[in-house]
């Protein structure tokens, strides 16, 4: 029998030897990001305000003395993956290696507003690592709703009810997208022009309001309710323009012109989306409303091949860890006219996610 490998050239052999190496080890990446977040290395090296020598970021860290050889081998794949730079600096008249942060490590430090770190902390997390291992014997299978379901024997949003450090975890994590996300909405024009008129609007399963703050202060005139579990909302502080209202999506929405649906509709299947979206349009009905989506609609990107291969990632993420999809603009609409809806319109919005107004 011919083997596979017969006929590549051996130029072509160890290509595709490098290929499946960078892949098999790609989590190294992921691994050494979440262990420089859990040391505070980005945070540390801000805080020095220059660029920092490796003796100098030993000594201000919680890492072992004995360790720096080691510490210099992690920051060196960081370097590598763009999360630092390496800047030349004399001191007395010995050249040293100092590192400093670049535009990917600013979005990782702690108290930064549109920081990251919560996301690596969260999806690194062995709780969403683990069903992971488990996604091949699931394809085989016919029972349980995710590889979650069959890791953990609940669903995740259950897990989150019953564990309070994956629930912060996914809050704060969800906060810090909401900041980023609120932050270079409202400054696109088209997109701020969809929320105009609308005197009232439900943040379904809008976590712990940190959206409804960011449309309330765009829009001062407009009242928000957020709705969401009771785990999520429950104690929150309320304002003269935004109130929280603890329930289940599935059963009822709030009336109101609007609904806004943010990184609801990908974690659900087209039954469970089509059973939403009908909830949402007897909110709205009467009132004339329409009903606005964040989400994003596969191979509708801006920002090139890292977007294009995210809208891939959250696809697979939410597989793993819900019964959830990335859906392609026929996906959609498939879902919208089965839930009753009659028109849609999509705006490329914030690099791989768009904003779609969807109408009854
Ligand atoms: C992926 S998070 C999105 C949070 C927020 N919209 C954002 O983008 O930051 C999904 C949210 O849906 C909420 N959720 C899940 N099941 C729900 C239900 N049956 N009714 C209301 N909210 C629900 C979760 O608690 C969580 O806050
Ligand atoms: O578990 C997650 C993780 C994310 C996520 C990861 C990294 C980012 O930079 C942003 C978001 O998003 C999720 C999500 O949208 C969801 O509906 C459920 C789970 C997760």
């Amino acid at each position: 029998m011919a083997m596979a490998n017969e006929e590549l050239s051996t130029e072509q052999l160890l290509e595709a030897q490098a290929h499946v190496w960078n892949h098999i080890f790609n989590f190294i990446n992921s691994m050494s990001l979440k262990c420089a977040i859990e040391l505070g290395i980005p945070d540390i090296i801000h805080k020095h305000g220059k660029p920092m020598a490796l003796s100098e970021l030993v000594a201000l860290s919680n890492i072992s003395k004995t360790k720096a050889l080691h510490v210099h081998r992690l920051m060196r794949i960081l370097l590598h993956s763009n999360f630092f730079i390496e800047v030349n600096m004399s001191n007395n008249d010995k050249e040293e290696e100092r590192y400093w942060l670049t535009p990917a490590s600013r979005l990782l430090l702690k108290d930064a507003p549109l920081t990251v770190a919560p996301f690596v902390l969260l999806v690194l997390d062995q709780i969403l690592t683990k069903p992971w291992h488990y996604l091949g014997e699931w394809l085989a299978n016919d029972h349980h709703l995710s590889p979650f379901k069959m890791t953990h024997g609940m669903m995740f949003w259950e897990y989150a009810e019953h564990e309070p450090r994956l629930n912060n975890l996914f809050n704060e994590a969800m906060c810090s997208d909401t900041r980023l996300v609120t932050s270079v909405l409202f400054e696109n024009q088209k997109i701020k022009q969809a929320f105009e008129g609308i005197e009232s609007l439900v943040d379904v399963g809008g976590g712990i309001g940190t959206m409804a703050k960011g449309i309330v202060d765009a829009f001062p005139g407009m009242k928000c309710i957020v709705l969401d579990l009771p785990h999520v909302v429950a104690g929150l502080q309320e304002t003269n323009n935004l109130t929280y209202v603890e329930g289940d999506m599935f059963q009822t929405i709030p009336p109101a012109d609007g609904v806004f649906l943010k990184w609801i509709l990908h974690d659900w299947d087209d039954e469970d989306s089509v059973k939403i979206l009908k909830k949402c349009k007897e909110a709205i009905l009467g009132k004339g409303g329409k009903v606005i989506i964040i989400d994003m609609v596969v191979d509708i990107y801006e920002g090139g091949d890292e977007a294009m291969e995210d809208q891939l990632f959250f696809d697979m993420l939410m597989m793993t860890l819900l019964n959830g999809k990335e859906r392609s603009e026929k996906e959609w609409a498939k879902v919208f006219t089965d839930a009753g809806f009659t028109s849609y319109k999509i705006t490329p919005a914030i690099g791989a996610r768009s904003l779609i107004e969807l109408y009854p």
